[in-house]
């Protein structure tokens, strides 16, 4: 069941959720007091006193108090909860696995953080103000109460009834909401489309113009979708406007000839009705903004829930054991297997292994095959990213399982096809400036780029150069084991060369093992062991370079 946006700060609140009552209580009651001391003293002119001066003072400054308090108390415990919200999702992103992730996707993530984030957080003064309200509307009723209690019921009874019709078209708001927050979705994807498809659509009018077409379409339905909700409230707020007729007319028609109630009477009890009457526009007001951040809410909670369906099952217990300290002599791959979720209709659902494979350390094995071999889920299954469906992965004897999963990714260092280059050096950021500088030198990208202030200067480079300044950070990890995915691919000549005969020869030479995904068949010869996939399977492990693989040896720290 999902969390109102009042239980949200009722719960954020916890212990102060006193205090907060108090103040909103004695901001409502100062303030309806404030009101009906207004009309006394009107009434008594020219007979004012100075006691009444001074209560009127005590009032606003009471009012003043426990109003500032009831705000900034709400907006503080607003953001609070956004912010818990906020780093639970970073968190459960951080937790899940590279396949949940993938079926989640970006957009949804983006929208709900920001657009649903920015809804709930402009709700926070509303919430203070329709606290306020609640407590105005009690003094009044009590007021009402006092003047006349056949009076009050009556008004309750009209007011009551009319709030039922209200809340009718409830049901309508809520789907109105659903769809808006789809069709944002849909705008978001084909906004990205369009700003990173930029160059493709300069190249085919026919796809620029049906892209514009989807925009066209889907921002068309965000306009109507919204003006059919925002007409929902509009109404609303006529209709309240409405009901206040009528309960003036109650008072002003029906009340006198049922009760025989004196002109001075009628005075009085209008006068108590406008007053609570400010307390219900309020709350009328505020209530499209209380139904979006309730819906803005609902959208973040199931977000979470999808987040943690995709949590990474090996994951759980991260880091609970360490038994490789950072090195490792030999990795086992044992019947390993991983099969895609179907992702279309027809169930299609490409699927590897099984895999069995021995790497020794110090070894440099290419992973080679047609386009959609399988290569990289492999490696993806193979690092751990995705979750092995069979199989096992032993490194020294010892099991990758929940236990040891963190431990055997702290050996790997990859990079993938799609790799990220991150704002900051995270993970490295007590680097030595002139340990960078001297890999920059040596990546030849000193014209391009520096390393200042933990960042590279410049990462709008070729993807040759980016994936230079990847190999640079793979470089700085220092990691046991290198996994790179078709990174000589975009590579010149010169750089493809040197990453064949001098990188991989000093990794190698430092005792690293490494696993590349190449399509240089020229280069084959440069790697131990060529191991060849097909339709997900591996078809054949070659021997090649100079000589046997190299005996397992403790890796020697570089
Ligand atoms: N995220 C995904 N969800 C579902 N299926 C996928 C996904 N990624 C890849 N596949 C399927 O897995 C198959 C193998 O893809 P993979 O990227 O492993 O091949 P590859 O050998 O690395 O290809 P290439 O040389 O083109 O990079 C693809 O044909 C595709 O059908």
């Amino acid at each position: 069941m999902a969390l109102t946006i009042i239980e949200m700060l009722s719960k954020e609140a916890g212990a102060e959720r006193r205090n907060l009552f108090i103040a909103a209580s004695l901001s409502g009651l100062a303030n309806s007091f404030v009101i009906a001391l207004i009309n006394s003293v009107a009434r008594s002119i020219p007979n004012v006193r100075m006691h009444s001066f001074v209560l009127f003072a005590l009032s606003v400054a009471l009012y003043v108090l426990t109003s500032r308090y009831t705000f900034h108390r709400t907006t503080r415990l607003v953001e609070s909860a956004l912010h818990h919200i906020k780093i639970r999702i970073v968190d459960k992103i951080r937790r899940m696995d590279l396949q949940g992730f993938e079926r989640v996707g970006t957009s949804e993530i983006y929208d709900r953080i920001t657009e649903n984030v920015t809804v709930i957080s402009t709700s926070a003064g509303m919430i203070a103000a329709t606290l306020q309200s609640i407590c105005v509307l009690v003094f009044s009723a009590l007021y009402l109460a006092w003047l006349s209690v056949p009076a009050l019921m009556l008004i309750s009874l009209l007011l009551g009834s009319g709030l039922m019709l209200f809340r009718s078209n409830q049901d309508l708001v809520e789907n109105g909401l659903r769809q808006l927050g789809i069709f944002r979705l849909a705008f978001f994807d084909q906004l990205t489309d369009l700003l990173k498809g930029f160059k493709e659509t300069r190249f085919n009018a026919r796809r620029s113009q049906e892209l514009r077409e989807d925009v066209l379409r889907t921002s068309e339905r965000l306009r109507d979708s919204t003006i059919k909700t925002n007409s929902l409230f509009d109404d609303n707020l006529i209709f309240s406007n409405t009901l206040l007729f009528a309960l003036l007319a109650s008072v002003v028609f029906v009340l006198p000839q049922q009760l025989e109630l004196k002109s001075t009477q009628v005075t009085q009890i209008i006068a108590a009705l406008m007053l609570s009457w400010n307390s219900v526009a309020i709350a009328v007001n505020c209530y499209p903004a209380y139904i979006r951040s309730n819906h803005a809410l609902m959208a973040l909670e199931a977000l979470e829930q999808k987040l943690e369906s995709g949590s990474d099952p090996l994951a759980k217990e991260a880091l609970v054991s360490n038994p490789w300290k950072g090195r490792f002599s030999r990795i086992e791959v044992s019947r390993l297997e991983y099969t895609y979720r179907p992702t279309t209709d027809d169930g299609m659902n490409f699927h590897i292994g099984p895999v069995d494979l021995t790497l020794q350390a110090g070894e440099v094995v290419f992973v080679v095959g047609g386009n959609g071999s399988g290569k990289s889920t492999f490696l993806k299954t193979f690092t751990g990213l995705y979750p092995a469906s069979a199989g096992s992965i032993r490194v020294d004897g010892v099991r990758v399982d929940s236990h040891t999963l963190a431990a055997y990714r702290e050996l790997i260092c990859t990079i993938f096809t799609d790799f990220h280059l991150f704002s900051r050096l995270y993970g490295l950021l007590d680097v030595q400036p002139e340990a960078v500088q001297a890999l920059i030198a040596q990546m030849q990208l000193e014209e391009q780029t520096s390393f200042s202030q933990q960042r590279f200067t410049r990462r709008e480079l070729s993807t040759g150069q980016r994936k230079r300044l990847a190999m640079i950070v793979a470089l700085l990890e220092d990691r046991p084991l290198y996994i790179f995915d078709e990174w000589a691919a975009d590579q010149d000549p010169t750089f493809r060369h040197y990453f064949y005969k001098e990188l991989l020869p000093m990794l190698r030479a430092r005792g690293k093992t490494v696993i590349a995904v190449s399509h240089d068949d020229r280069y084959f010869s440069c790697a131990d062991r060529v191991v060849t996939m097909e339709y997900g399977q591996v078809r054949s492990i070659e021997q090649h370079g100079e000589g046997a693989p190299p005996p397992p040896s403790p890796e020697k720290p570089s």
